[in-house]
């Protein structure tokens, strides 16, 4: 029997939330230390080659068990139309989608043909604890303490989410466990095998498959390829797919294998010492409405809106070269970096934005209060709420606060979160400040800090006790 586990990470939109729709604009997108997990069992036997038995556990939540039987042979012709029902009628479309899928791809690159084992494949998930709301669960860890999970007394569509994109983690991570269930040399450390692009390409398939609909794909393509500037592929590319009526399988290998998707994934990271603080708000706002509100200005004022995605691109790309420049003047100069990081656990964004000595840090706060001002725009122009008055007081408020750089609404933003940039050295202090300050009273602190790297191989025996 083989066992294998890979992880995929949650992520944040600190800067392109509506931009990065159009393929014109970049996105940054921060990977964050909430991961999916998937963990596989692969049994083979003689008999019945032409079956494959899939069974999802996700002992966290309730009835959170889906068993699948597949007919290879009925799969290979009927492609991605395949009816794929589990074993009691039980429904998520995300695993669905996702066994469709990779199982599609991998008979039609042959590894599933008359001679291959017959295989049955046992996948648990976990997802690790800020994903979800933490209310009336019970926490277990496994036998050497490296892993912790919250065990929840509902259904998994039952239990309120934080929105770090457990779906896109999920998706990402299945496809891996999937795959190297399925492909005897699956290694996503060897790079020159292309896996992980694999890995991608399918998972963006399968979430949009399971969605219904193609969007900006930036959370499936972070829990890969981890902190990136995105830049998104054109939605034909999925289309070409998800809409073809014959040899689905086939396009599918074409699209997943050769074709250019044309999209940017560049990994950029926060500089040392300064992190990402995600602030959960207590509220929550329903993301396609606000999309919708933006895409209907765009249609009624496209010259204007154009104008203003303009600037507010220039101030997004600013923030990335602004964190750019300071990551590199930490391995360039490093008397100076420290001495603007001592500077930054000491003052405020005020005190900085004041300073001409400070002029990095200065960079990046300006860029910050420039996207706040763009956002606050298309939050007047459209009516969605975007960064709503709500929200502008809260990040006022952080950024009065000494080691806060600056804040924004990540991804879509509305009332679910806040995103501040701070002085790692600092953070205990701001989390004494702000318990006592009534303004961050619906605000609880996050346990997240980023990630470099998305999609990797965990060590199987760090979940011993909980399987
Ligand atoms: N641990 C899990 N086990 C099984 N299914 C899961 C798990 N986590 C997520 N899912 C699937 O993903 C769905 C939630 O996906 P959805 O896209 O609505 O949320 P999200 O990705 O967390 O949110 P957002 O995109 O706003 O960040 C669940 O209803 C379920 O089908
Ligand atoms: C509005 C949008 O650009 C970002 C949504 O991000 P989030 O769901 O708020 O993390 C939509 C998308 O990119 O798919």
């Amino acid at each position: 029997m083989v066992q294998r586990a890979f992880s995929a990470t949650g992520k944040a939109l600190l800067a392109g939330g509506y931009l990065v729709l159009d393929p014109k604009y970049e996105a940054f997108v921060i990977a964050l230390s909430a991961r999916m997990y998937a963990l596989n069992s692969v049994f083979e036997s003689e008999a019945e080659t032409r079956l494959c038995r899939i069974t999802v556990n996700s002992p966290q939540f309730m009835n959170g068990s889906w068993s699948y039987t597949l007919d290879l042979d009925g799969l290979k012709s009927a492609g991605l139309a395949y009816p794929i029902v589990e074993k009691e009628g039980k429904r998520n479309p995300f695993i669905e989608s996702t066994i469709l899928v990779t199982v599609g791809y991998a008979l039609e690159k042959d590894v599933l043909n008359e001679k291959t084992k017959a295989k049955d494949i046992h996948i648990t998930i976990f997802s690790d604890p800020e994903y979800h709301s933490q209310l009336n669960s019970v926490r277990k860890e496994s036998t050497n303490r490296s892993k912790q999970f919250l065990y929840h007394n509902k259904e998994i569509t039952q239990v309120n989410k934080t929105g770090l994109g457990s779906s896109a983690g999920l998706v990402t991570s299945l496809t891996a466990s999937l795959l190297s269930a399925l492909f005897a040399d699956f290694d996503i450390a060897q790079s020159s095998l292309n896996w992980k692009e694999r890995v991608h390409n399918l998972a963006q398939v399968s979430h949009c498959k399971a969605q219904g609909k193609i969007g900006s794909g930036f959370d499936v393509a972070s829990a890969t390829f981890g902190s990136i500037i995105y830049q998104r592929f054109s939605p034909q590319l999925i289309h070409s797919v998800l809409d073809a009526v014959s040899d689905t399988n086939a396009k599918l290998v074409d699209l997943i294998d050769n074709q250019d998707w044309n999209m940017k994934h560049e990994l950029c990271s926060m500089p040392p010492g300064i992190r990402l603080l995600m602030g959960d708000v207590i509220g929550g706002s329903e993301t396609p409405k606000l999309v919708t509100k933006v895409q209907n200005w765009r249609k009624e004022k496209p010259e204007y809106s154009y104008k203003v995605w303009t600037e507010l691109n220039s101030s997004n790309m600013r923030l990335v070269e602004a964190l750019r420049k300071m990551d590199k003047l930490s391995e360039t100069d490093k008397v100076r970096y420290s001495y603007l990081l001592n500077e930054l656990a000491k003052n405020s964004d005020e005190d900085i934005a004041s300073s001409p000595d400070l002029a990095e840090l200065n960079q990046i706060g300006c860029a910050i209060k420039d996207i706040r001002k763009y956002l606050k725009i298309m939050t007047e122009e459209t009516g969605a709420e975007i960064e709503p008055f709500e929200q502008t007081e809260l990040l006022n408020a952080a950024t009065n606060i000494k080691g806060v750089l600056g804040g924004v609404v990540p991804g879509a933003g509305g009332y679910d979160a806040i995103c501040l940039l701070v002085s790692s050295e600092k953070l205990p202090q701001i989390f004494q400040d702000t318990s006592s300050n009534p303004s961050f009273g619906h605000v609880r602190w996050m346990n997240l800090a980023e990630q470099r790297d998305g999609l990797i191989e965990e060590s199987y025996s760090n979940f011993a006790g909980l399987i």
